[in-house]
């Protein structure tokens, strides 16, 4: 099957959030399988220091009146071919934001429907996200190319109709009011990450004005995975010490080390809890202010958080910490090597989300040894089982209510289980044995191609 894969985020080259561990993960393991999957995204300002080798400049488009240049390399440490979409829109160094943001993915759009119609065809476009939404609304009338939309954030749906039909060319047939509408209304087929929160979707409290839409077309909803070869403690480069489920003592040097490196109490019996995520309201930031000073007035604990976002949160934690000193390392900034110093070297992980499509931090915080601490939403209710110390099973701690009070609460149990240690390291042992590999997702989204007409046999 020949497969293009179009998204806004692709790790390792442009990643805000985990929909670029999923495009980044998905295609090498599908093009194992014997698929030919290619990759197109924007040519980021930000790229060209990331790649080794100049891309080769292949082609020339137009989209909604802009010239354009498609340019090939592969995705580094695969055989993926990666096309990158150039104009000069995207050269400044981010991902999002920007007045133009809503044009210029719209134009992007564009420029990959140009290209699958004039330059390589593909069986299938698989789409991620709002940014791509118009690609199975102008493709919904070729018969010979099919799409498939995930829905990796459901909050953020793109431009209204209004502005689109100001922008490109809407088609006739159109009939939704926004750009996410659109692409879950004539995509071939439609998902998102996780089957409980595939179902959540269809219902007011998860559905953001769509549910209606999506409980008539029952999305598929088909785990993520993480990539054992990248999120592995055993050879992980960024850490001073590699461990693995057999030598999980050597562990405890990461957690000596982060905690040097933040500026906490050095302690090797000090409860340390991490936390890696996008600052935004479905992270559940909210909850954590409201308990955190009492949390750390309350017990011994350190809270390491990592993070950009909403400029509210980042400066409320930033004061915490400041109030807290050796307790508790606010870190407002993107960084990979110091988030994988926090999986290594954090006790537990919080990830108390208002809502989760799937969540690959908590699958890597597992990987790594460090226990979930999440609130039973989406993708956290099919990866985080409840510990059960007496019987001896599941992988994290669990609350279900969005309340303060229930985090609290569940962190104050967590902290009070960290003191056995001997039921602790069963309970890391067990996360780290979970296996969330790519392989069984992969097999999913080629039943998931497959299911569309016409390419049974593909
Ligand atoms: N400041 C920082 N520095 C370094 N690394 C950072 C970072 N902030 C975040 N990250 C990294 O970004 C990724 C976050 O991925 P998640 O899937 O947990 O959430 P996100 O909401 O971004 O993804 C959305 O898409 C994915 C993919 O489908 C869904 O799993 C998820 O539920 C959905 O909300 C992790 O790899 C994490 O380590």
């Amino acid at each position: 099957m020949k497969i293009l894969f179009a998204a806004a985020e692709v790790a390792p080259l442009a990643k805000v959030g985990g929909m670029a561990d999923v495009v980044g993960a998905l295609p090498p393991i599908l093009r194992k399988m014997g698929h030919d999957v290619r990759i197109i995204m924007p040519y980021y300002g930000v790229i060209p220091d990331k790649l080794k080798e100049n891309p080769e400049w292949k082609w020339k488009g137009y989209a909604m009146f802009q010239e354009f240049d498609i340019f090939e390399t592969v995705l580094p440490g695969t055989d993926v071919p990666l096309y990158l979409m150039g104009h000069g829109s995207f050269i400044p160094a981010r991902v999002y934001g920007g007045e133009d943001e809503d044009w210029r993915f719209t134009m992007f759009a564009n420029a990959v429907a140009e290209f699958a119609w004039n330059y390589w065809k593909p069986n299938i476009i698989h789409c991620h996200d709002w940014h791509t939404g118009m690609i199975p609304v102008w493709m919904h009338q070729v018969s010979d190319i099919g799409t498939v939309f995930t829905i990796h954030n459901l909050a953020y749906q793109g431009p209204w109709k209004w502005f689109l039909d100001q922008i490109t060319w809407t088609p006739w047939y159109m009939d939704a009011h926004n750009t996410m509408a659109g692409a879950i209304k004539y995509a071939d087929r439609v998902n998102t990450v996780s089957p409980t929160y595939a179902q959540q979707i269809c219902t007011p409290a998860y559905g953001e004005g769509l549910e209606g839409l999506l409980s008539f077309l029952k999305p598929w909803g088909i785990l993520n995975g993480v990539d054992t070869d990248v999120e592995n403690p055993a050879t992980d480069a960024a850490l001073v010490q590699n461990y693995s489920i057999d030598t999980l003592d050597d562990r405890l040097a990461n957690k000596l080390a982060l905690q040097k490196e933040l500026g906490l109490g050095v302690n090797p019996r000090t409860f340390l809890i991490g936390m890696v995520s996008r600052l935004v309201e479905q992270k559940g930031v909210d909850l954590i202010l409201q308990i955190l000073e009492r949390y750390l007035a309350y017990t011994d604990a350190q809270f390491v958080v990592l993070g950009t976002g909403d400029r509210y949160y980042e400066s409320q934690l930033w004061q915490i910490a400041a109030r807290y000193p050796g307790r508790m390392s606010a870190q407002i900034l993107f960084n990979s090597a110091l988030s994988h110093h926090i999986y290594a070297g954090s006790d537990a992980f919080l990830m108390p989300s208002r809502f989760e499509p799937c969540g690959i931090s908590q699958l890597i915080a597992l990987r790594y040894g460090s226990i979930p601490i999440v609130r039973r939403t989406g993708g956290l209710v099919d990866t985080v089982s409840f510990h059960d110390p007496i019987n001896q099973v599941g992988t994290g701690f669990s609350f279900d209510r969005y309340e303060p009070l229930d985090l609290y609460t569940c962190m104050v149990r967590v902290w009070e289980s960290y003191r056995y240690a001997d039921a602790w390291k069963a309970l890391q042992q067990r996360g780290m044995s979970s296996n969330f590999s790519w392989q069984a997702s992969a097999d999913k989204y080629v039943q998931l191609y497959r299911s569309i007409p016409g390419l049974e046999n593909a």
